[in-house]
């Protein structure tokens, strides 16, 4: 940071002739980011004393369009830049609304400063960019993106020598850079307290665009201090309705120790120690007092909530009726599952796309399918498609289609391509992380025109889908690794649901029911107890198709008349894996043996209980005669 007084005049000029001999000058007292500006000043081929190239000036109908595209940057400007010059009035000063290309947008001072501003181009349309006029608080708090002091001989051209100028950037809820707001005065007017004030009011304009942006989000207004809640000071967050961070003012990015490229990669949880659902809870029972939350290190923060609760998150954990639609025909009891499928249900019809993540195998198409099926297009088709399986030279024409003749190989009649048949329906991009990233920029544009032209020509057709993604990938993690473009994720990602793995599910053995009844419609078997209590704990690394696929083979192997799945009918790779595994429930006595010896055991007990009965034996456990046979042949005492 600069000393709270411009640099000695002697030490500015014999740093400046150091310059621009090309001598270094960091012996000089010279503030960084000033010596940094003078040297891209220097780079982009600027002189002092010479004579400026056409400047970017706009002219008036460009104007016009750079006004349209940051009306809500002016709306909220206006007010606080009056407040603002009233506070400056009478100091030979004016202030200048910027936008993010160093645009003036907007200008309001004192009539006489105004004149003299108006001849070095201090005025609406000019362009104030550091490339074209060198080192200046506008051009200069843009390329740094921080607030600065610009004073006199500090600028690089010396015919703004005799200006003074103070500039803060004003940054939106995704850390985008939207314009400057600067001071500008006559160097004899300077005062010490003016860049503390143009950086208030930058920040008051932000939070008017942070909370005005984020309006239909839940926000959160933060602070240390609960009286700090309400003022400048105050940080903002946007969530999710799955609470992640999704918006936030740079206080709020700074209260939480984060950086602008973890919104919308980073759920509120992990900043603080409460979960959404904990906070609504929260602030439902004491609507008047401010959350007290805390940080990592323990030190408290303080919110107000503000914004409508999402519906799905106000029914959740009450006793919610029960559905009978297709994600309801899913729903074995997992509260998480649950609380996911409520969540969809909300949004299905709704234009927005929904993101589900999960490990590998944990249902995500199977979810997809079911909330299409759940929604008004229900009756459309519903259009599945594999990115990590499709080859990267036929990704565009399968999906955006083609016309006759192409390309080698097309077909005559050309090829709509599977978005268009998705059309009325639901478009289902399942290991959406696995698409190449060229293919995510085509298809970005695509999603965001919602046309689509076939490869060879032909007219864009408009496309009218549900869009469904999922993924087993992390894609805040790819967006950070740059493997994922993060305008796409935040395109596909309106809402996003984690499906639980099978190993975190309450309801294992319900599922087990459901799955069997569907493998075996005409007589399902049942689980041995022991059996079924030894699965439940099992960590189950490919989720419910491993699950589906061991119930398959095992009720595959049960002889005519059997009606038990027991030890001897699990697949050789899942009793091996349940012996290696460790154990998870260290009540169950017969866990700690190896397995194909406990299940010799059990036959061994049951014999001994019915005084030999081979018949009676094979009858409690579950199995027939012939396996029990088997068991006891193969077993090596045999
Ligand atoms: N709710 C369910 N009821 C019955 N079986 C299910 C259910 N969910 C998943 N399965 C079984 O699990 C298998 C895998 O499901 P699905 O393909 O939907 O998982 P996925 O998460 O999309 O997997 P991947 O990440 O590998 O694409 C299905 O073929 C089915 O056998």
């Amino acid at each position: 940071m600069r000393a709270n007084s411009p640099v000695p005049a002697p030490l500015l000029r014999q740093a400046r002739r150091k310059l621009l001999a090309g001598d270094d000058f960091s012996d000089a007292t010279i503030d960084e980011r000033l010596a940094r500006s003078w040297r891209r000043s220097l780079a982009a081929g600027l002189s002092p004393t010479g004579r400026l190239a056409v400047p970017d000036n706009l002219t008036a109908s460009e104007l016009g369009r750079a006004l349209g595209r940051n009306h809500e940057l002016l709306n909220h400007s206006r007010p606080i830049m009056e407040y603002l010059f009233e506070q400056v009035r009478h100091s030979h000063s004016m202030v200048v609304l910027a936008d993010n290309r160093g645009v003036l947008m907007h200008t309001l001072g004192d009539a006489d400063f105004l004149g003299k501003a108006e001849r070095v181009a201090l005025m609406s349309g000019a362009c104030w960019d550091e490339r074209q006029r060198g080192t200046n608080a506008i051009g200069t708090a843009l390329a740094e993106a921080a607030g600065i002091e610009i004073h006199g001989d500090e600028h690089f051209l010396e015919r703004n020598g005799f200006l003074t100028c103070a500039a803060a950037p004003i940054v939106s809820a995704t850390g985008e850079l939207l314009g400057i707001l600067d001071i500008s005065g006559d160097r004899r007017s300077r005062h010490p307290h003016t860049l503390g004030l143009v950086n208030t009011a930058a920040r008051m304009i932000e939070n008017r665009l942070v909370a005005d942006a984020c309006r239909r989000h839940l926000r959160l207004y933060l602070h240390p201090d609960p009286a700090g809640i309400g003022t400048v000071a105050e940080g903002i967050v946007a969530l999710s309705e799955d609470g992640w961070i999704v918006g936030a003012n740079r206080n709020a990015l700074r209260m939480l120790g984060l950086a602008t490229a973890d919104i919308g990669g980073t759920p509120l949880f992990r900043t603080v120690d409460a979960r959404l659902e904990d906070i609504l809870a929260q602030a439902r029972r004491r609507p008047q007092q401010p959350l007290r939350l805390h940080r990592p290190d323990g030190t408290p923060l303080y919110a107000r909530l503000d914004g409508h609760e999402p519906r799905a998150l106000a029914v959740a954990g009450s006793a919610a009726p029960a559905r009978s639609d297709a994600l309801a025909a899913l729903d074995t009891g997992d509260a998480r599952w649950r609380a996911a499928a409520d969540r969809a249900r909300r949004i299905v019809g709704k234009d927005i796309p929904l993101l589900i993540t999960g490990e590998s195998g944990v249902g995500k198409e199977m979810f997809a399918r079911a909330a299409h099926q759940s929604s008004p297009q229900r009756d459309g088709p519903f259009v599945a498609i594999n990115c990590a399986a499709l080859p990267e030279s036929l990704i565009e024409a399968e999906l955006f289609g083609y016309v006759g003749g192409a390309f080698t190989g097309a077909r005559k009649e050309g090829y709509i391509g599977r978005l268009r048949e998705a059309d009325g329906g639901t478009l289902f991009l399942d290991e959406i992380g696995d698409m190449p990233l060229a293919m995510q920029t085509r298809l970005l544009r695509v999603l965001q025109e919602r046309q689509v032209t076939p490869l060879g020509g032909g007219q864009p057709v408009d496309l009218r889908f549900a869009l469904i993604c999922a993924t087993h990938r992390d894609l805040p993690g790819a967006c950070a690794a740059g493997a994922f473009r993060s305008d796409l994720y935040y395109r596909i990602n309106g809402l996003t649901l984690q499906l639980p793995a099978l190993r975190q599910r309450s309801d294992f053995a319900a599922l087990c029911d459901k799955l069997l009844d569907q493998l075996f419609p005409d007589s399902p078997p049942s689980i041995a107890p022991a059996l079924q209590q030894r699965l439940a704990a099992y960590a189950w690394p490919g989720n419910l198709r491993q699950l589906a696929s061991a119930l398959r083979t095992a009720g595959a192997m049960l002889d005519p008349g059997e009606t038990r799945i027991d030890w001897c009918h699990l697949p050789d790779d899942l009793l091996e894996a349940l012996q290696q595994a460790p154990e998870k429930t260290p009540e169950n006595p017969v866990d700690r043996k190896n397995l194909a010896a406990m299940s010799l055991a059990a036959i061994h007990q049951a014999l001994a209980e019915h005084a030999g009965n081979h018949s009676a034996a094979a009858r409690q456990l579950g199995i027939s005669r012939q396996t029990l046979y088997r068991k006891l042949k193969e077993s090596p005492t045999g």
